[in-house]
């Protein structure tokens, strides 16, 4: 039996800071994080254990370090890594994993998606230079993408080109199915393959576009959305053995 710490899903809590709007009206802070433990209090007798707890201070390198590191460097080793973020309306779940829009922001203030997007060229590179500096063949990798929004129960493809994000009603062709092994796995949808770093955070960028204005025209009260981008790495070594793996960044409201 796998003790606790072999688990394979972890999960995170995050406090955000309090909103200048929560201040204002007299919203009180009601967490307390015990120290060097991943605990936290609600109000006085409601304590909650996690994997990780981060505080209202943490800083996004730090989410990112303890959290997500370790998952891009075991893509390079052959394992798949989802990245899921939940919580309620407002509660920072895009601050926190990124988007492509976060062109103006610092580089301390970079989420989740953007610095793995970083890691993960940055870790093909310094591949290849490492192998070009042992005089071995350098692996081949090719780097692809697929962004879905699924919003009640259909399914949307934010990079079938063809589709009008102002028309809902059409429907993509993309279909869910289960394997023998009870995995899941869709068919039918929009792979984009890109060559760098920028081309991934544009893929990013303009899939999002197409979430947003999509969402303006949903109900306030029901714009419930699951958001799943998904990168492949296809890693191809000297005597051609092809080891392909995904990492998918989700969040939901
Ligand atoms: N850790 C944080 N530090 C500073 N600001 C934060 C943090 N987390 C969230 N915020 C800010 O709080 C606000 C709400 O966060 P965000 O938009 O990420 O929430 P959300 O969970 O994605 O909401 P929704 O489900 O409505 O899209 C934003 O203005 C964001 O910049």
């Amino acid at each position: 039996m796998a003790s606790q710490n072999d688990c394979c899903v972890k999960v995170a809590l995050r406090i955000r800071p309090q909103m200048a709007k929560e201040k204002i009206e007299g919203c009180h802070v009601c967490t307390l994080v015990t120290p060097g433990e991943p605990q936290v209090l609600l109000g006085k007798d409601k304590a909650f254990t996690y994997d990780f707890v981060f505080d209202i201070d943490s800083e996004q390198q730090h989410i990112y370090q303890t959290c997500v590191y370790k998952l891009i460097e075991g893509c390079f080793e052959g394992y798949n890594a989802t990245v899921f973020a939940y919580g309620q309306t407002g509660s920072g779940k895009t601050y926190t994993m990124g988007t492509g829009f976060d062109v103006n922001l610092s580089l301390q203030e970079q989420g989740i998606i953007p610095r793995a997007v970083h890691h993960l060229f940055e870790g093909i590179q310094s591949r290849r230079e490492r192998a070009q500096e042992t005089g071995i063949q350098p692996p081949e990798f090719k780097v692809s993408a697929q962004f879905l929004e699924l919003y009640n129960e259909e399914i949307l493809d934010l990079f079938d080109g063809a589709r009008d994000p102002d028309n809902r009603s059409r429907k993509s062709n993309i279909r869910i199915h289960e394997d023998a092994n009870g995995s899941i796995y869709t068919t039918g949808v929009t792979s984009r393959l890109v060559q760098s770093e920028e081309e991934l955070l544009q893929c990013l960028k303009l899939g999002a576009l197409s979430r947003t204005t999509a969402s303006t025209q949903m109900n306030a009260q029901s714009s419930r959305s699951h958001a799943i981008f998904t990168i492949y790495l296809c890693q191809m070594r000297v005597f051609q053995q092809q080891q392909m793996v995904r990492l998918e960044v989700r969040r939901r409201d």
